[in-house]
Protein backbone atom coordinates (compact mmCIF):
# COMPACT_ATOMS: atom_id res chain seq x y z
CA UNK A 1 0.00 0.00 0.00
CA UNK A 2 1.38 3.08 -0.93
CA UNK A 3 1.89 5.71 2.06
CA UNK A 4 -1.04 8.16 0.04
CA UNK A 5 -3.55 5.14 0.14
CA UNK A 6 -2.49 4.71 4.00
CA UNK A 7 -3.71 8.39 4.69
CA UNK A 8 -6.31 8.07 2.82
CA UNK A 9 -7.31 5.05 5.06
CA UNK A 10 -6.56 6.84 8.13
CA UNK A 11 -8.87 9.54 7.09
CA UNK A 12 -11.85 7.18 5.94
CA UNK A 13 -11.34 5.66 9.77
CA UNK A 14 -12.20 8.58 11.44
CA UNK A 15 -14.49 9.88 9.43
CA UNK A 16 -16.73 6.93 9.31
CA UNK A 17 -16.05 5.23 12.62
CA UNK A 18 -15.02 8.02 14.88
CA UNK A 19 -17.85 8.75 17.46
CA UNK A 20 -17.47 11.57 20.06
CA UNK A 21 -20.19 10.39 22.97
CA UNK A 22 -18.54 7.16 22.56
CA UNK A 23 -15.09 8.42 22.69
CA UNK A 24 -16.36 10.43 25.54
CA UNK A 25 -17.93 7.44 26.96
CA UNK A 26 -14.65 5.35 27.41
CA UNK A 27 -11.74 8.09 27.61
CA UNK A 28 -13.58 10.91 29.57
CA UNK A 29 -15.98 8.72 32.34
CA UNK A 30 -13.52 9.98 34.84
CA UNK A 31 -11.03 12.38 35.92
CA UNK A 32 -8.35 10.54 35.99
CA UNK A 33 -4.31 11.20 37.16
CA UNK A 34 -3.07 11.72 33.33
CA UNK A 35 -5.80 14.26 32.37
CA UNK A 36 -5.52 15.67 35.75
CA UNK A 37 -1.90 15.82 34.74
CA UNK A 38 -2.67 17.58 31.61
CA UNK A 39 -4.93 19.93 33.34
CA UNK A 40 -2.25 20.86 36.13
CA UNK A 41 0.22 21.47 33.39
CA UNK A 42 -1.96 23.98 30.89
CA UNK A 43 -2.97 25.56 34.50
CA UNK A 44 0.83 26.09 35.72
CA UNK A 45 1.65 27.53 31.94
CA UNK A 46 -1.52 29.67 31.42
CA UNK A 47 -2.72 30.55 35.10
CA UNK A 48 0.74 31.26 36.23
CA UNK A 49 1.80 32.97 33.14
CA UNK A 50 -1.49 35.03 33.71
CA UNK A 51 0.09 35.99 37.30
CA UNK A 52 -2.37 33.86 39.18
CA UNK A 53 -1.08 32.31 42.64
CA UNK A 54 0.25 28.97 42.42
CA UNK A 55 0.50 26.94 45.76
CA UNK A 56 3.14 24.37 44.76
CA UNK A 57 6.88 25.29 44.37
CA UNK A 58 6.21 24.90 40.36
CA UNK A 59 5.71 28.99 40.49
CA UNK A 60 9.53 28.98 40.79
CA UNK A 61 9.49 27.19 37.73
CA UNK A 62 7.84 29.63 35.53
CA UNK A 63 9.51 32.32 37.04
CA UNK A 64 13.23 30.80 35.71
CA UNK A 65 11.75 30.30 32.54
CA UNK A 66 10.83 33.93 32.64
CA UNK A 67 14.36 34.44 33.70
CA UNK A 68 15.65 32.21 30.72
CA UNK A 69 13.37 34.19 28.47
CA UNK A 70 14.99 37.78 29.32
CA UNK A 71 18.25 36.38 29.46
CA UNK A 72 18.04 35.34 25.66
CA UNK A 73 16.90 38.38 24.59
CA UNK A 74 17.12 39.93 20.82
CA UNK A 75 15.23 42.04 18.64
CA UNK A 76 12.72 39.35 18.23
CA UNK A 77 12.76 38.77 22.11
CA UNK A 78 11.76 42.42 22.49
CA UNK A 79 8.33 42.44 19.81
CA UNK A 80 7.70 39.22 21.81
CA UNK A 81 7.86 40.85 25.06
CA UNK A 82 5.72 43.50 24.15
CA UNK A 83 3.25 41.18 22.78
CA UNK A 84 3.15 39.37 26.49
CA UNK A 85 1.90 42.73 27.67
CA UNK A 86 -0.96 42.11 25.53
CA UNK A 87 -4.16 42.14 27.11
CA UNK A 88 -6.46 39.16 28.19
CA UNK A 89 -9.02 40.43 25.24
CA UNK A 90 -5.88 40.61 22.22
CA UNK A 91 -4.18 37.39 23.29
CA UNK A 92 -4.97 34.88 20.69
CA UNK A 93 -4.82 31.30 21.52
CA UNK A 94 -5.39 28.13 18.90
CA UNK A 95 -6.53 24.63 20.11
CA UNK A 96 -5.54 21.49 17.36
CA UNK A 97 -7.60 18.55 17.67
CA UNK A 98 -9.71 19.33 20.50
CA UNK A 99 -11.62 16.63 19.14
CA UNK A 100 -15.52 16.46 21.64
CA UNK A 101 -13.68 17.31 24.58
CA UNK A 102 -13.80 20.90 26.19
CA UNK A 103 -11.42 20.77 28.91
CA UNK A 104 -7.77 21.90 27.52
CA UNK A 105 -9.48 25.54 27.29
CA UNK A 106 -10.51 26.14 30.77
CA UNK A 107 -6.92 27.18 31.56
CA UNK A 108 -6.58 28.80 28.05
CA UNK A 109 -9.50 30.80 29.15
CA UNK A 110 -7.61 32.55 32.07
CA UNK A 111 -5.14 33.57 29.79
CA UNK A 112 -6.95 35.03 26.61
CA UNK A 113 -10.04 36.15 25.90
CA UNK A 114 -9.99 34.52 22.17
CA UNK A 115 -9.88 31.29 21.97
CA UNK A 116 -10.09 29.13 18.95
CA UNK A 117 -10.96 25.20 19.07
CA UNK A 118 -10.08 23.23 15.93
CA UNK A 119 -10.79 19.51 14.61
CA UNK A 120 -10.29 17.42 11.45
CA UNK A 121 -13.84 15.76 12.07
CA UNK A 122 -17.28 17.62 11.67
CA UNK A 123 -18.81 15.53 14.15
CA UNK A 124 -16.54 16.60 16.81
CA UNK A 125 -16.60 20.80 15.94
CA UNK A 126 -20.53 19.82 16.36
CA UNK A 127 -20.15 18.45 19.37
CA UNK A 128 -18.27 21.00 21.07
CA UNK A 129 -20.47 23.64 19.49
CA UNK A 130 -23.59 22.02 21.13
CA UNK A 131 -21.75 21.85 24.20
CA UNK A 132 -20.53 25.62 24.16
CA UNK A 133 -24.06 26.49 23.39
CA UNK A 134 -26.00 24.19 25.49
CA UNK A 135 -25.99 26.50 28.83
CA UNK A 136 -25.26 29.97 28.88
CA UNK A 137 -25.02 32.13 32.35
CA UNK A 138 -28.59 33.30 31.12
CA UNK A 139 -29.65 29.53 32.11
CA UNK A 140 -30.69 29.50 35.65
CA UNK A 141 -28.71 27.86 38.39
CA UNK A 142 -30.83 24.70 38.69
CA UNK A 143 -30.32 22.11 36.25
CA UNK A 144 -26.87 23.15 35.26
CA UNK A 145 -25.12 20.57 37.38
CA UNK A 146 -27.18 18.02 36.39
CA UNK A 147 -26.59 18.42 32.57
CA UNK A 148 -23.05 19.43 32.80
CA UNK A 149 -20.91 16.13 32.22
CA UNK A 150 -18.03 18.00 32.53
CA UNK A 151 -18.25 19.26 36.04
CA UNK A 152 -15.44 17.04 37.61
CA UNK A 153 -12.96 18.40 35.47
CA UNK A 154 -13.83 21.81 35.84
CA UNK A 155 -14.21 21.39 39.34
CA UNK A 156 -10.11 20.47 39.57
CA UNK A 157 -9.33 23.32 37.94
CA UNK A 158 -11.27 25.65 39.73
CA UNK A 159 -9.36 24.44 42.92
CA UNK A 160 -6.04 24.84 41.30
CA UNK A 161 -6.92 28.27 40.29
CA UNK A 162 -8.56 28.69 43.72
CA UNK A 163 -11.46 30.06 42.22
CA UNK A 164 -15.06 30.61 43.71
CA UNK A 165 -16.56 28.12 41.69
CA UNK A 166 -16.89 25.85 38.85
CA UNK A 167 -19.60 27.51 37.17
CA UNK A 168 -17.54 30.50 36.57
CA UNK A 169 -14.84 28.56 34.66
CA UNK A 170 -17.81 27.53 32.91
CA UNK A 171 -18.91 30.68 31.89
CA UNK A 172 -15.35 31.52 31.56
CA UNK A 173 -14.74 29.35 28.77
CA UNK A 174 -18.10 29.40 26.93
CA UNK A 175 -17.48 33.37 26.87
CA UNK A 176 -14.23 32.61 25.61
CA UNK A 177 -14.11 30.41 22.61
CA UNK A 178 -15.01 32.31 19.70
CA UNK A 179 -14.76 29.72 17.15
CA UNK A 180 -14.28 26.21 16.38
CA UNK A 181 -12.96 25.48 12.55
CA UNK A 182 -12.20 22.75 10.82
CA UNK A 183 -8.30 21.80 10.44
CA UNK A 184 -5.69 19.12 8.90
CA UNK A 185 -2.20 19.00 10.49
CA UNK A 186 -0.82 17.66 7.30
CA UNK A 187 -2.11 20.39 5.33
CA UNK A 188 0.89 23.50 5.23
CA UNK A 189 -2.14 25.43 5.98
CA UNK A 190 -3.72 23.52 8.76
CA UNK A 191 -6.48 26.11 9.14
CA UNK A 192 -7.25 26.20 5.37
CA UNK A 193 -9.44 28.65 3.93
CA UNK A 194 -10.77 29.24 8.09
CA UNK A 195 -7.98 31.01 8.55
CA UNK A 196 -10.21 34.22 8.30
CA UNK A 197 -12.27 33.32 10.83
CA UNK A 198 -9.48 32.28 13.01
CA UNK A 199 -7.60 35.25 12.61
CA UNK A 200 -6.67 37.94 14.94
CA UNK A 201 -9.32 40.68 16.03
CA UNK A 202 -6.06 43.14 15.09
CA UNK A 203 -5.32 41.80 11.55
CA UNK A 204 -3.01 39.01 12.72
CA UNK A 205 -3.27 35.21 11.80
CA UNK A 206 -0.93 34.04 13.93
CA UNK A 207 -1.62 33.10 17.44
CA UNK A 208 0.14 33.78 20.27
CA UNK A 209 0.16 30.10 21.83
CA UNK A 210 -1.13 27.11 20.34
CA UNK A 211 -2.62 24.34 22.70
CA UNK A 212 -2.67 20.13 21.16
CA UNK A 213 -3.49 17.37 23.34
CA UNK A 214 -2.86 13.59 22.15
CA UNK A 215 -4.00 14.41 18.78
CA UNK A 216 -0.40 15.09 16.27
CA UNK A 217 0.80 11.31 17.02
CA UNK A 218 -2.47 10.33 16.28
CA UNK A 219 -3.12 11.97 13.07
CA UNK A 220 0.00 10.87 11.76
CA UNK A 221 1.04 7.60 10.45
CA UNK A 222 5.19 7.65 10.60
CA UNK A 223 7.67 9.69 12.67
CA UNK A 224 8.37 12.10 9.34
CA UNK A 225 4.74 12.61 8.73
CA UNK A 226 4.82 13.55 12.75
CA UNK A 227 7.84 16.32 12.21
CA UNK A 228 5.72 17.43 8.94
CA UNK A 229 2.28 17.95 11.34
CA UNK A 230 4.55 19.84 14.24
CA UNK A 231 6.02 22.21 11.49
CA UNK A 232 2.36 23.17 9.81
CA UNK A 233 0.87 23.94 13.50
CA UNK A 234 3.92 26.00 14.11
CA UNK A 235 3.57 27.81 11.24
CA UNK A 236 0.36 29.23 12.63
CA UNK A 237 2.39 30.58 15.81
CA UNK A 238 3.60 33.54 15.86
CA UNK A 239 7.66 34.44 16.98
CA UNK A 240 8.33 33.71 20.35
CA UNK A 241 4.88 32.28 20.51
CA UNK A 242 4.31 29.29 22.83
CA UNK A 243 3.64 25.61 21.55
CA UNK A 244 2.59 23.29 24.35
CA UNK A 245 2.51 19.75 22.99
CA UNK A 246 0.89 17.09 25.35
CA UNK A 247 0.56 13.42 24.47
CA UNK A 248 1.26 9.87 25.03
CA UNK A 249 4.74 7.82 25.03
CA UNK A 250 5.42 4.58 23.47
CA UNK A 251 1.79 4.40 21.89
CA UNK A 252 0.74 2.15 18.69
CA UNK A 253 -2.78 2.39 18.90
CA UNK A 254 -6.06 2.98 21.30
CA UNK A 255 -8.97 0.75 20.30
CA UNK A 256 -12.53 2.82 19.93
CA UNK A 257 -15.86 1.79 18.36
CA UNK A 258 -14.36 -1.50 17.91
CA UNK A 259 -11.73 -0.03 15.20
CA UNK A 260 -7.91 0.15 16.29
CA UNK A 261 -6.79 3.15 15.74
CA UNK A 262 -3.27 3.50 14.51
CA UNK A 263 -0.55 5.82 16.47
CA UNK A 264 3.02 6.84 15.89
CA UNK A 265 5.19 5.64 18.57
CA UNK A 266 6.37 7.98 20.36
CA UNK A 267 9.77 9.00 23.02
CA UNK A 268 10.95 12.56 23.87
CA UNK A 269 14.06 12.21 21.54
CA UNK A 270 11.26 11.98 18.35
CA UNK A 271 9.04 14.98 19.81
CA UNK A 272 12.17 17.50 20.81
CA UNK A 273 13.82 16.88 17.36
CA UNK A 274 10.10 17.41 15.43
CA UNK A 275 9.77 20.86 17.30
CA UNK A 276 13.44 21.65 16.72
CA UNK A 277 13.08 21.15 12.95
CA UNK A 278 10.17 23.46 13.28
CA UNK A 279 12.10 26.27 14.71
CA UNK A 280 11.10 25.68 18.02
CA UNK A 281 13.66 25.05 21.15
CA UNK A 282 12.48 22.76 23.92
CA UNK A 283 11.74 24.79 26.77
CA UNK A 284 10.00 22.58 29.28
CA UNK A 285 9.54 18.83 29.32
CA UNK A 286 7.28 16.40 32.16
CA UNK A 287 6.51 13.01 32.16
CA UNK A 288 3.90 10.90 34.00
CA UNK A 289 4.06 7.14 33.89
CA UNK A 290 1.23 5.59 32.88
CA UNK A 291 -1.59 4.83 35.98
CA UNK A 292 -4.21 3.60 34.32
CA UNK A 293 -5.43 -0.14 33.65
CA UNK A 294 -5.67 -1.41 30.07
CA UNK A 295 -9.24 -2.20 31.18
CA UNK A 296 -9.73 1.26 31.57
CA UNK A 297 -7.99 3.16 28.70
CA UNK A 298 -7.89 0.39 26.14
CA UNK A 299 -4.63 2.19 24.79
CA UNK A 300 -0.75 0.91 24.85
CA UNK A 301 1.12 4.01 25.89
CA UNK A 302 3.96 3.75 28.64
CA UNK A 303 3.20 7.18 29.77
CA UNK A 304 1.66 10.84 29.06
CA UNK A 305 4.33 14.03 28.70
CA UNK A 306 4.01 17.89 28.44
CA UNK A 307 6.27 19.56 26.46
CA UNK A 308 6.62 23.42 25.77
CA UNK A 309 8.32 24.64 23.16
CA UNK A 310 9.09 28.17 22.18
CA UNK A 311 9.11 29.24 18.28
CA UNK A 312 12.40 31.30 17.65
C1 LIG B 1 -7.31 10.73 20.29
S1 LIG B 1 -8.32 12.05 19.73
C2 LIG B 1 -7.88 13.33 20.90
C3 LIG B 1 -8.97 14.33 21.14
C4 LIG B 1 -8.73 15.32 22.28
N1 LIG B 1 -7.71 16.29 21.95
C5 LIG B 1 -8.36 14.64 23.57
O1 LIG B 1 -7.45 15.14 24.26
O2 LIG B 1 -8.99 13.67 23.96
C6 LIG B 1 -7.46 12.51 18.25
C7 LIG B 1 -8.03 13.72 17.58
O3 LIG B 1 -7.24 14.03 16.43
C8 LIG B 1 -8.12 14.46 15.38
N2 LIG B 1 -7.45 14.28 14.09
C9 LIG B 1 -7.30 13.13 13.38
N3 LIG B 1 -6.68 13.38 12.21
C10 LIG B 1 -6.42 14.71 12.18
C11 LIG B 1 -5.80 15.57 11.24
N4 LIG B 1 -5.30 15.11 10.07
N5 LIG B 1 -5.69 16.88 11.54
C12 LIG B 1 -6.18 17.36 12.71
N6 LIG B 1 -6.77 16.59 13.64
C13 LIG B 1 -6.90 15.29 13.39
C14 LIG B 1 -9.33 13.58 15.56
O4 LIG B 1 -10.46 14.11 14.92
C15 LIG B 1 -9.45 13.53 17.07
O5 LIG B 1 -10.26 14.56 17.56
Amino acid sequence: MTMESKRLGLEKLYKDNFQPEEYLTTYYRNLDPEVEFFLRNLHHFFFVSNGGEESSATTSDFEGLEKQVEREVDEDEKVAKKNEKKTKEKRRVLEIGSGPVPVSMISASSWSEWIVCSDFLEQNRQNIKHWLTMMTAATPAPGRHEVETWLPFFQYVAELERAESETILLDRVRHSVRAVVPCNVLLTDPLMDNKDTACNADGHSSYDVIITTLCLEFATLTVEEYSTAVANVTRLLRPAGFLVVQGALGNSHYWHNNHEFPSVVLNRAIVESALADAGCQTVEWKELARCCPQQEKPADHSAVFYCLARKI
